[in-house]
């Protein structure tokens, strides 16, 4: 089904990774199951669901269609009683199947209310009030697998208890006026939004019947909506080997170019990043308040700042201290979904949850108290702390499993927001006061106050411990650990300071010795968790269908890693041992070549333009696509074939020294760039090229990946089904169905290592 959806500029971009944030989004059949019961599992559901939604709000990040007053700028009691509202009425907010490996059943929990006051209408629309609400997740039904900490109980910890509940006779008074105060301010807000989409719909409607600007670059004539979103991929292809390297488009009546040309993504993404190309005003994007003003959407000094702040975080001694908790969720999961006899199973799915839970552990510290005791002495001794002090307790720092389940419950509901809202075709803004919308402001409310209860509660701890912040900081500073990271996976880094990204993110300093605002640093960590879970979670199911429908590439894989690991009993892969594996690696980005997660990459010219020959108007859309530069007969050899030796050659050729080196500007070759490139990157390549490794190289090392069988040719050597693309935001598998069994194990070989820097 296609439905044409009115298409948007909005004023604040983000940018476009895929068709389904343009106007028109196909809608999918599996997309609307994603909310519906799978047949394939319990856990399928879930994980369809979180894809779309995770992509969606990964990648289509945190804005509202214009600065002005959304769901949560609501005053607080009207909040409140929205939220209530919600809750209230047929008794739960919708919830999808259990979440194997990382939650089960819950009995209610209640959170912090602590949540400091945002502002009442930020610049992105993006608002949130502090104050009172009802106890979160006392149907959420879903429960984090690790242990709750009693020194991290929220009523233990937090600044302020929760208010105590109303007498039921006011609840119900209040909350038909929250009601009625929510509706005016939802209809005031909403009606000056439609007075600027319908100025702006006017705008488009005029382009539709007007030629191209003199200079446009050529393309197909006509709005191309519906053949874009009827095969996205297709026509990315066919546009660029019919019109060259630049194609001028017209897409929902907004002129966008399609850039797949060497030296004209180098201009928009490297060159003339920030002074011409920038974020803001990218069309087709729905806004969201999940992810706030995070560094995926922000712009000028706003995203510098952010990003200075947030660099040392992802260092790679920082990104190593979560290698642990990846490699920890991986074998939940195999002991756990997997097991010992293998199956047929959509690992997709599990991939989904397994990123979920690695990235949740990343960012909050979640994780079970013992790995990260044992982590943290791992750690002291390494660095020959043993005496050191003060030492930060792990189990006082972590989120209780509480918080985590609050947390996830709330992020689940928005994710499912997304998800219907993928699902009907039909980009609802959020400023528009529906009864879903409704719903998303209260999910993204109690994960506000979840999230700034945790950022409080890390603050007060961190000033017990060591004086202040500021000496926090300072501790962790002349420990190495760069703004707190470097350490032991949330469980005690640099001199005992917690390393997980709230804490780093939390004592990151400027030079002028200012740290991040509260809202700044919920939404950098919102921002993280979207971008980070999904694309993440693609990666791996790409990379295990390629390795199951190359049986001869899979055994060179598992051969290296049992070569470099040994037998399962020597215990799994380490951030240490994956760097001795240049083959998985090369695996890797040949996966990322083929079916790169983020398949477009957009920016807007903020000022009239010349590309190569174009002149593109300000205000322009400019669409990179990876997807096509990544295949170019030009650049690439047998460009369709998965053959991860290219790589090696490459390397052997250019002497790069490993992923790092390859991929800074923009690949060896001008044409890679699976992880962007220029100043706005992939803040996260490190974290994901680890993570990709590490659950790989597990993997492979307990077990064998096979297609099931085709019922037709499929173009994998093995012969078996290989996975359809599914080209939304991001270019995801439908379902990565799987044979997996034990791998038989050989006798270890002597390791003949060949490291990366
Ligand atoms: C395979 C996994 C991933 C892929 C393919 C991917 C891809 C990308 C791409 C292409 C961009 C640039 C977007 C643009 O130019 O507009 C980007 C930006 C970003 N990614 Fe990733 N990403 C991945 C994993 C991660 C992870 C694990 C994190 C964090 C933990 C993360 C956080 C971010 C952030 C914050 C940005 C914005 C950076 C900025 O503008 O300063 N990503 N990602």
């Amino acid at each position: 089904m296609v439905a044409a959806l009115p298409a948007a500029r909005l004023p604040r971009g983000v940018q476009p990774f895929g068709a389904a944030a343009l106007p028109g989004a196909t809608v999918p059949a599996t997309a609307n199951r994603a909310v519906s019961r799978s047949s394939l599992g319990d856990g399928r559901m879930h994980a369809r669901a979180t894809a779309v939604a995770s992509t969606a709000a990964a990648l289509c990040p945190a804005r509202d269609l214009a600065p002005g007053p959304g769901p949560s700028s609501l005053t607080p009691s009207a909040q409140a009683g929205a939220a209530a509202v919600v809750r209230g009425s047929g008794g739960n907010y919708r919830h999808r199947g259990g979440r194997r490996g990382v939650l089960a059943a819950a009995a209610p929990s209640q959170g912090p209310a602590t949540a400091p006051a945002r502002p009442a209408a930020s610049s992105n629309g993006n608002t949130a009030a502090s104050g009172p609400s009802p106890a979160p997740g006392s149907s959420s039904g879903y429960r984090y697998n690790y242990p709750s900490s009693a020194t991290s109980s929220p009523s233990a910890s937090s600044s302020s208890p929760p208010p105590p509940p109303p007498a039921t006779s006011d609840l119900r008074l209040d909350l038909w006026l929250s009601l009625l105060q929510a509706s005016a301010a939802q209809l005031s807000a909403a009606a000056t939004q439609l007075t600027a989409a319908a100025e702006g719909a006017a705008t488009r409607l005029q382009r539709l019947s007007s030629p191209p600007p003199p200079a446009f670059p050529a393309g197909p004539p006509g709005d191309q909506t519906l053949p874009l979103l009827t095969d996205p991929l297709r026509f990315l292809t066919e546009s660029t080997a019919r019109y060259g390297p630049v194609v001028g488009l017209l897409l929902g009546g907004e002129r966008v170019a399609l850039v797949t040309g060497r030296a004209e993504a180098r201009a928009v993404l490297v060159e003339q990043a920030g002074e011409v190309y920038v974020k803001e005003g990218t069309a087709f994007f729905p806004g969201s308040s999940l992810a706030g003003n995070g560094l995926l959407v922000s712009d000028g000094p706003v995203w510098q700042r952010q990003r200075r702040l947030s660099n040392p975080a992802f260092r790679r001694a920082a990104v190593e201290a979560y290698g642990g908790a990846m490699v920890a969720a991986t074998g939940d999961m195999m002991r756990g979904v997997w097991g010992a006899a293998g199956g047929t199973r959509d690992v997709y799915a599990d991939f989904n949850e397994l990123t979920l839970q690695v990235t949740l552990e990343a960012l909050f510290g979640f994780g079970s108290a013992e790995r990260k005791q044992q982590q943290a002495q791992q750690q002291q001794r390494e660095q020959g702390q043993e005496a050191a002090a003060p030492s930060f307790a792990p189990s006082s720092s972590a989120a209780s499993g509480e918080e985590a389940a609050q947390i996830v419950a709330a992020v689940e509901k928005a994710f499912t927001f997304f998800t219907q809202r993928a699902a009907t075709g039909f980009v609802i803004p959020e400023w528009l006061p529906t009864w879903d919308n409704l719903e998303f402001a209260a999910a993204v409310q109690q994960l506000d106050r979840v999230v700034y209860g945790m950022i409080n509660r890390r603050r007060q701890e961190l000033a017990a411990t060591f004086g202040s912040v500021a000496a926090a900081a300072d501790a962790a500073a002349a420990a190495g650990g760069g703004g707190g990271g470097g350490g032991g996976g949330g469980g005690g880094g640099s001199a005992g300071v917690p390393s997980d990204l709230l804490t780093s993110l939390l004592l990151a300093r400027d030079e002028d010795g200012s740290g991040m605002s509260d809202q700044a640093l919920r939404d950098e960590l919102m921002t993280l968790l979207v971008a980070g879970q999904e694309t993440s979670a693609i990666l791996l199911g790409w990379a295990t269908a390629l390795l199951a429908a190359h049986p001869e590439a899979q055994a060179a894989a598992a051969a290296e890693v049992a070569a470099v690991c040994g037998r399962p009993e020597a215990g799994p892969p380490t951030p240490a041992s994956v760097r001795h594996m240049p083959y998985l690696e090369s695996v890797v980005l040949e996966s990322l070549r083929l079916y790169s997660p983020a398949y477009m990459v957009g920016r807007c010219a903020r000022r009239d333009a010349a590309l190569g020959p174009y002149v593109l108007p300000a205000g322009t859309t400019v669409l990179v696509s990876p997807y096509v530069m990544h295949r170019d007969p030009e650049v690439w050899e047998e460009p369709e074939a998965f053959r991860p030796e290219r790589w090696q050659e490459l390397q052997r050729r250019e002497g790069y020294a490993g992923y790092m080196g390859l991929m800074s500007n923009l690949g060896p070759n001008g044409a890679y760039l699976p992880f962007g490139g220029g100043p706005r990157n992939c803040i996260g390549t490190g974290f994901a090229m680890m993570e990709a490794l590490l659950v790989l190289a597990a993997l492979l090392q307990r077990y064998s990946l096979a297609l099931p069988p085709a019922a037709s040719g499929s173009g994998s050597s093995s012969g078996g089904a290989f996975p359809k693309p599914k080209p939304l935001l991001t270019l995801r598998p439908e379902a990565v169905v799987l044979r997996i069994s034990p791998r038989p194990q050989q006798p270890a070989r002597p390791a003949q290592p060949t490291a990366h820097a």
